[in-house]
């Protein structure tokens, strides 16, 4: 499913009646009795609900919302916020549709009286303003929204709460905080973004008799179960431990072992053939306790930690992971440059590895082989240059810049991960929930992209089905047994037997 700007859908719309000849009052026939429709799920009819509606389209649509629930006998009462002369054109239409039908509409004259109305609502329906929001909100939508979100009411938005914009980069804005929204057609870019997703609530997508076909293909889009299924690795009844790639991961210290336990873990049991390990030697002990089937690498040590180079032929190896528990030293950080100058198979470079990373942009861009960042977003920024609050505004871009300059695969992780390829195009994927805040949940992840880079057509394909498993396991564990609070990220790679098994069902 593509995610759209809000200039991408209006182009969508845009071509759709004038290249395919639709009518903007069916499309709008259509947005308005698909949201219905899904009111009617959450609502039941001895229940008041009062449709706000506003001077756009996103208006016109809450007209229609309000006929066609008023046809199906629910009990509705519908506002208009604005003046006669500002409804116009298809909006205009139902409206005229609306009053033919012979049903009531109230005009805003004093915010006062409406707001007792709210008062008595079980449920409020924002048409107020959709992608067609700039700056912030004016008068009356200010007022309105701001009792609206003090209200107990169930809050419903058409295509995107009121207030909140399309696409990312604004940060100052008052959004209606909606329960549910009922997004039109695609995915608006804010549904992804940390500081404008929580304003949506719960989500869902409507088609509307757009012609697919008149969609541009857009730059980002969402990864599901639909992809992962057909995408994910299959194991050959005549394959062998080599079929599945060998990965080396180097990380780990005396004092932090666990990290690269983890990764090595989770790397073969996402079907990694083999799996070896360079650590510390001081390290190796906790480490294979806890991974029997891997095997050690000779590494030198100081204080506990790498020492110098690694003493590895890389082409021996189907991928190299670094950096998990690796530590900050000097020595640490001549082995990621080690590493991206001189393995040429795929090399995923997580924690440590992507503190060095920063001294090493100009090694990086000259490297031929497929390399992988996956940083969180405080790495991200550290990289950048930039501060988190800079980042998060336009996580979109900021990784786009960035993988395209320096010629790199990013997974910047988050409650929405966005995967970038270098040449740009994203992939969204939104699995997994709060139980993977905790320490170690990134070393897994780490594991299980190491593995699927080795079996998969391509690396994108390989970044999205590994993150959607890592975020199925977490799902998946925390719908039976664990909670979100005692969910480690052991129990993650333990949980993710079932999740290769519900996706390859
Ligand atoms: N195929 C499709 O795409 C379909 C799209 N559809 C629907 O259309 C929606 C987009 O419609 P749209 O373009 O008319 O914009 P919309 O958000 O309704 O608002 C425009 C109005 O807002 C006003 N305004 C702006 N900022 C403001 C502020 N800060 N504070 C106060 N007012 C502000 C602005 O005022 P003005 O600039 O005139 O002063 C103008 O009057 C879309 O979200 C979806 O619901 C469906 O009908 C089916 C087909
Ligand atoms: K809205």
């Amino acid at each position: 499913m593509y995610i759209v700007t809000a200039h991408e859908m209006y182009d969508w719309d845009r071509k759709s009646i004038e290249e395919a000849g639709m009518d903007g009052r069916i499309l709008m026939e259509n947005a308005g009795r698909a949201v219905a429709e899904q009111v009617e799920k959450r609502v039941r009819n001895d229940q008041h609900i009062v449709v706000l509606i506003g001077a756009g389209n996103n208006g016109g649509d809450g007209f229609v919302i309000a006929r066609t629930l008023l046809n199906r006998g629910y009990s509705v009462k519908a506002w208009q916020l604005v003046s006669d002369e500002k409804i116009k054109g298809d909006a205009l239409v139902h409206k005229q549709l609306y009053l033919g039908a012979g049903f009531e509409l109230a005009h805003l004259t004093k915010v006062n009286v409406l707001f007792r109305e709210l008062d008595q609502a079980d449920v409020i329906i924002d048409a107020m303003l959709g992608i067609g929001v700039y700056g912030k909100l004016k008068p009356p939508f200010d007022q309105v929204t701001a009792y609206a979100n003090q209200s107990q009411a169930l809050k419903i938005a058409v295509d995107i709460p009121t207030g909140v914009p399309a696409d990312e980069g604004i940060t100052d804005f008052d959004g209606l905080q909606a329960d549910y929204t009922c997004i039109i057609a695609a995915p608006k870019l804010s549904a992804f973004l940390p500081h404008t997703a929580p304003y949506y609530g719960e989500w869902e997508v409507v088609e509307i008799g757009l012609p697919a076909k008149k969609l541009k293909k857009t730059s980002v889009s969402l990864w599901s179960s639909e992809h992962a299924r057909p995408t994910l690795p299959e194991r050959h009844p005549y394959s062998h431990k080599g079929t599945h790639g060998k990965a080396l991961v180097i990380g780990g210290s005396y004092l932090m072992p666990g990290s690269i336990a983890l990764s090595a873990r989770a790397a073969l049991r996402s079907g990694a053939g083999l799996a070896a390990v360079a650590t510390p030697k001081s390290a190796w002990p906790s480490v294979s306790v806890h991974i029997p089937e891997a095997t050690a690498v000779s590494t030198s040590e100081e204080n506990g930690v790498l020492a110098e180079r690694v003493e590895v032929d890389f082409t021996g190896y189907d991928a190299v992971g670094i950096g998990m528990g690796m530590g900050r030293s000097d020595a640490s950080r001549t082995i990621v440059q080690q590493v991206v100058e001189e393995a040429d198979v795929p090399v995923l470079i997580d924690a440590d590895g992507l503190y060095h990373l920063k001294q090493l942009l100009d090694v990086l861009k000259n490297r031929t082989g497929p390399a992988v960042l996956t940083p969180h977003p405080g790495e991200m920024a550290h990289l950048l240059g930039i501060t988190v609050t800079e980042l998060l505004a336009r996580p979109f871009e900021w990784s786009q810049r960035f993988a395209y300059n320096h010629g790199v695969y990013i997974v910047l992780k988050g409650p929405s991960t966005i995967i970038t390829a270098p040449d740009g195009t994203q992939v969204v994927d939104t699995s997994g929930n709060a139980g993977l805040a905790k320490g170690g949940s990134g070393d897994v992840l780490s594991g299980i992209l190491l593995a699927l880079m080795m079996q998969s057509q391509s690396i994108t394909e390989a970044l999205c089905n590994g993150c959607f498993l890592h975020g199925k396991a977490a799902e998946l564990l925390t719908t039976e047994g664990h909670s979100k609070a005692d969910l480690l990220a052991t129990d993650l790679i333990e949980g993710l037997s079932q999740a290769f098994r519900t996706l390859s069902s």
